[in-house]
């Protein structure tokens, strides 16, 4: 990496403003999946241990700017607390005064973790003054949160211009391990991608038509691809204004020479739930008052054959609605798959993809897994993640 990293910078007793991706699984105000947290302790311990006044910041979900009660980090704290064995002092806001004041009484080596920053309307939008007004609280800027680094914003991208700007241990890792697998990709080169942001997870496509060899679409994206070959979707998950674009992907893939896969069976249920009646149909043949919630039976053997004969698997986003047991079969034999395939290297992306890993127990059989999810793609796109960019270089 030619970006300068914390091990270049004298840190002790400086405050340094971290901005780390503890944007977590949540359950009734519970963390229901640590690894983000796990993944930034190295990074964290090493401050605290170098003397600095470590201040964290993060986003969590999608509060479009204000304040929502659900997605304050108090219940991250705690979990980080337990995880890291520091207090940590956790702020109501993530700027101005009140803050300086709670980051003065911090002692060398002491952890502090503000609000939200997605609670102000200038954090996505890159707003230079929110981005003044954070490297105000600080001497030094380290990004390790590599899942946000795909994101030009005030906490991930604005502050580095401020303040002498460096990255953390896991920023360093992954852009080691994907970059190692990128630059010159083993093949059959083969990408899965599923989940439920359509919008965001769609353009990665575009790119990733260039690079592979195959392309897996599965989980609530498969509907917008149905729906573009013709065939009604019933209640499923669709974004009607993509349909062009999801027909024009399979044009470009025969053009292209690359394999598309996507559903031939779908599990459809008439309520979302695990308790719901469930039926298994082809994709042409989805009732109109039900919706898909993962693939079939049909589908999961094609899926397991061509990452049993791949080289280089990502994968990002589950393959069906994994969290309710009723779905959970195409996202388990998705993971099966890639844990039985030895010759396979196999990179893991996305909070959501990782906690499903994890949920079957099959997290030690992937090659990577890494904290990024739209980062991770973007990054195995090809594109350089603005968070990396402005770094200082080394
Ligand atoms: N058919 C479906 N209908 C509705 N939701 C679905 C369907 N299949 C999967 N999902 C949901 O998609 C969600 C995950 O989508 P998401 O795009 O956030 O993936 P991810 O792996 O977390 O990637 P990222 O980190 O980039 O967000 C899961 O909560 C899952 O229940
Ligand atoms: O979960 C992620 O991929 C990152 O935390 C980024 O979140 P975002 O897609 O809401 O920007």
């Amino acid at each position: 990496m030619n970006k300068q990293s914390v091990k270049d910078i004298d840190v002790k007793g400086k405050v340094v403003f971290c901005r780390v991706d503890f944007n977590v699984p949540m359950k009734d105000g519970q963390v229901t999946d640590e690894t983000r947290i796990r993944a930034a302790l190295p990074t964290i311990q090493y401050l605290s241990e170098q003397g600095a006044k470590v201040v964290l910041a993060s986003h969590l979900g999608r509060p479009k700017g204000q304040v929502v009660e659900e997605l304050r980090l108090n219940a991250v704290a705690e979990k980080l607390q337990e995880l890291s064995g520091k207090n940590v002092v956790k702020t109501d806001e993530a700027y101005g005064d009140t803050v300086k004041a709670e980051i003065a009484k911090l002692e060398e080596g002491g952890v502090l973790l503000l609000e939200n920053v997605r609670f102000y309307p200038g954090e996505e939008k890159n707003d230079p003054e929110l981005a003044k007004a954070f490297a105000d609280l600080a001497d030094v800027y380290v990004n390790d949160a590599f899942g946000a680094a795909h994101r030009a914003h005030a906490s991930t991208e604005g502050i580095a211009k401020h303040i002498p700007a460096v990255a953390g241990f896991l920023m360093e890792k992954e852009l080691e391990v994907l970059g190692k697998a990128l630059n010159n990709p083993e093949r059959p080169f083969t990408a899965i991608i599923g989940g439920a942001k359509v919008k965001d997870k769609i353009g990665v496509i575009d790119n990733l038509l260039n690079k592979v060899d195959n392309i897996i679409i599965g989980g609530g994206l498969a509907y917008t691809f149905i729906k573009a070959l013709g065939h009604d979707v019933g209640k499923s998950l669709l974004e009607e204004d993509k349909v062009d674009l999801a027909k024009s992907f399979l044009d470009q893939a025969k053009e292209k020479g690359v394999n598309f896969y996507m559903p031939v069976d779908i599990v459809v249920a008439d309520d979302f739930s695990n308790d719901a009646n469930t039926q298994i149909v082809s994709i042409d043949s989805i009732p109109s008052d039900w919706e898909g919630l993962d693939c079939g039976p049909k589908s999961r053997e094609i899926y397991a054959d061509v990452i049993k004969n791949s080289k280089l698997v990502i994968w990002n986003g589950p393959m069906g609605v994994f969290e309710l047991d009723a779905f959970a079969g195409g996202t388990k034999a998705v993971a099966e798959a890639l844990a039985e395939a030895n010759d396979t290297y196999s990179v893991i992306g996305g909070g959501d993809s990782a906690a499903a890993v994890e949920k079957f127990n099959l997290a030690d059989k992937m090659s990577h897994i890494s904290t990024g999810g739209g980062a991770s793609l973007e990054f195995m796109e090809g594109k350089v993640l603005p968070g990396v960019l402005a770094l200082n270089d080394k």
